[in-house]
């Protein structure tokens, strides 16, 4: 039986087939894209010609460790195609994002490519959204009285359960952009799109990790084969 670690390589190395030359490209974070970076730095070194924009600090050292070619959002504010993994994938290529904590930035690349392509392996797909706690990034300044908008906004939609402040060790988790996350275990989410509008409209909320009709292309890395789903 493959491993994670191959299955996360097989999504990777299927991944650059979609990556051609001249192309800008948005890259993820986490244990999958990383397989991917390390993948796609031995085609740079062969001589493809790609600049990336990386969508985490973490990302952007690895990136500039296997030399290749970064730039910023700010410089290249259009994107041909961004390659990241993701917590969960429904169906409709509906993701949970942010369990390495960059779901902002993700979500801000992912919006400025023409393209997303998701790379996951089988575990990662579900029928309904839920399983894995929703990470919602906030604001620090008033955190208690979102945390209680949040409830708030759940119970309005029937979605009940724990608000779990992220932290790295004893302290809390600060993300790249300087704010907190709270992870949501609300269970099956149902209606994704209802809770999306929900979350944004409580004051605090920075951006949630539901990406909904951002990822049209996953590529989905079983025992067998590496699966492409379109919607
Ligand atoms: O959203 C993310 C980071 O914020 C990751 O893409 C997601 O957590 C999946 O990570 P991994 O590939 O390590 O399972």
């Amino acid at each position: 039986m493959a491993s994670a670690e191959e299955l996360k390589r097989a999504a990777g190395e299927a991944a650059l087939d979609h990556v051609t030359d001249g192309m800008c490209l948005g890259i993820g974070t986490g244990s999958t894209a990383e397989a991917f970076i390390r993948v796609l730095a031995d085609k740079v070194q062969a001589g493809l010609n790609v600049i990336g924009v990386a969508t985490s600090e973490r990302t952007e050292k690895l990136c500039r460790e296997l030399s290749i070619p970064m730039a910023t959002l700010e410089t290249l504010p259009q994107l041909d195609l961004t390659i990241d993994g993701a917590d969960e994938l429904d169906g409709a290529l509906r993701l949970i994002k942010g369990g390495g904590g960059a779901l902002l930035r993700e979500k801000i690349v992912a919006a400025a490519s023409k393209r997303m392509l998701v790379i996951a392996d089988e575990s990662k797909t579900v029928e309904t959204l839920g399983a894995f706690p929703l990470p919602i990034e906030i604001n620090g300044f008033g955190m208690v009285a979102t945390y209680l908008a949040i409830q708030e906004a759940a119970d309005g939609l029937g979605l009940s359960g724990e608000l779990t402040l992220r932290r790295t060790g004893e302290d809390p988790f600060i993300t790249d952009s300087g704010h907190l996350i709270l992870d949501a275990s609300f269970g099956r989410i149902p209606d994704p799109e209802a809770l999306s509008r929900a979350l944004h409209d409580v004051p605090g909320v920075v951006e949630h990790g539901l990406f909904l009709g951002l990822a049209k292309e996953a590529l989905v890395a079983g025992a067998d084969t590496v699966r492409h789903l379109t919607v």
